[in-house]
Parts: structure tokens; sequence; C-alpha cells
């Protein structure tokens, strides 16, 4: 699904991004992990073609710079959300799908699946995102990327903000869309448990951990803890199962 040969990101004389080469699947889970500054969310995005990069980057066999068609197949939650301050959560979910032309009993169809879903309700829809909690917010985001109900998800801790409760509950319901209707998903996470319940062992999911810009291991979560590549992985990983 999507092929990246040498693709690197720099940002005055920073590389974000080394030259990096990737294959993701048709319906795999990839989560991506790191120390903060890795380039976790700089590969995220270039996924989503929104960084100038070097290298290549195709999408289903097309070069990134004739993608005009593919974006709307790609559902991008960005770190803190993105939304638009000056719009509503119901507008900010529903802008592409008007942009596209869908009838107003359809968005509205949508929208009532995809609160539920997520447990936001009218009142909350109606609020514009400065009016929200950060939680409220981000399960806004999630709304807006599914809403067209894309074949890929690019998710940059998508779960961050919200409490326990909602959290788990949320990320079960995810897991489940994503192998239920064979989602393609890539999905930045600061949280060890999260990749673990995100990427099961199993063929389809993968993890890739990431330090200064560069993959330094990659495979199921199962052999990343029991065979690490070199001793920061280690360290990594069990800083992470510390806390
Ligand atoms: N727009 C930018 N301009 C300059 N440098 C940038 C820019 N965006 C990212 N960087 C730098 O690129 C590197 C990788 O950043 P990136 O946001 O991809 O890391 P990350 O692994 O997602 O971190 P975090 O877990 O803290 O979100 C960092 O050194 C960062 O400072």
């Amino acid at each position: 699904m999507f092929e990246l040969d040498r693709l690197a990101v720099r940002y005055d004389g920073v590389e974000a991004l080394a030259p990096t080469d990737l294959s993701i699947g048709e319906g795999e889970t990839v989560v991506l992990l790191g120390p903060s500054g890795s380039g976790k969310s700089t590969l995220l995005r270039s996924l989503a073609g929104l960084t100038p990069a070097e290298g290549e980057l195709r999408f289903e066999g097309k070069p990134v710079s004739e993608w005009r068609a593919v974006r709307s197949r790609l559902g991008y939650v960005i770190q803190d959300g993105g939304l638009f301050p000056h719009l509503t959560a119901r507008g900010n979910v529903s802008l592409m799908a008007r942009e596209l032309g869908w009838e107003e009993a359809r968005i509205a169809a949508r929208i009532d699946e995809l609160a539920a879903l997520v447990a936001l309700d009218g009142d909350q829809l109606d609020r514009f995102p400065g009016e929200l909690s950060g939680g409220q917010r981000q399960r806004v985001a999630l709304m807006r990327a599914l809403m067209l109900d894309p074949k890929v998800l690019l998710l940059d801790e998508p779960l961050s903000a919200l409490d326990p409760v909602t959290r788990v509950r949320l990320a079960r319901e995810l897991r489940g869309i994503f192998a239920r209707l064979g989602k393609t998903v890539v999905i930045v996470t600061h949280s060890l448990g999260e990749a673990r319940f995100f990427a099961q062992d199993g063929e389809a999911s993968r993890a890739i951990l990431m330090r200064d810009g560069r993959i330094v291991q990659q495979g199921a979560i199962g052999d990343l803890v029991a065979n690490p590549a070199d001793p920061f992985v280690a360290e990594f990983l069990a800083a992470e199962d510390a806390l």
C-alpha cells in the first residue's frame, strides 16, 4: 500500500527522517514507537503526503505528486487534533463530506454513528473546539478522520488525552473497526501498553522503533522485547514498561 524508497526529511540541517526504506501492506497495523523527537510524527506526516521530502513515496504504486485523489482515502489525526477553531465540532467533522457533495441526511446519519462510537453528545458537537476538553477534541478529530471511511488511518497519539476508561473503550472499538474493515493503520504512541494492544503479535501487525530519525528495529512487539537489537531498544522498552 505504501512504499518508501530512501524517503528523507530535513529541516534546516536537522535530519528529522534519515533516508528510509519501508513497505506497509494493505490491512496492516503498524505502531511507531520511540523517544520524543525520534521522527515518529515526521514519518507519519510524510505518509500523509504533507511534508516535503526527498526520495520516493508511493501509495498503491502512485508517486506522491499524483495524489490528489488519494487524500480522501487517508484519515489523518495530528497530535493536538488540528481542528479548525472557527468551526464547531460538527462543522469540522462534516467539512470534507460537504465538499464532496454528500446529502445532509447522509452526513447527519454518519455523524450520529461516529458520535455514538466516540461517546460525544449533540450538545458537545455543537461547540467550538475551544469550548471542549482536550480529550473531547481528540475524539472529534477521530470522528473527522473516520468520517469518509478511509482505507488508511494515520493516527498521531490519538488516545493520549483520554481518561483511562474512555481510552480503553475507544481503543477496543478502534481495534475492532481496523480488523473488521481491513483498514491499514499507522499509529504513533508513547505507550508500550497501547502498542501491544494495537500490534498484537500476528502477521498483520508490526512495531517500528525509531531513534534520531532512523528505524532501529521492527517486528512483532514480543520479538522486540525478547530480542532487542541493541541496548537502546532494551532500555527504551524497559523504561516504557516501568511506569
Ligand atoms: N517543522 C519543523 N521544523 C524544524 N524541525 C522540526 C520540525 N518538525 C520536527 N522537527 C524536528 O525533527 C525531529 C523529529 O521530530 P518529530 O516531531 O518527528 O518527533 P517525534 O518522534 O514525533 O516526537 P514526539 O514524540 O515528541 O512527538 C525533532 O528533532 C524535531 O525537533
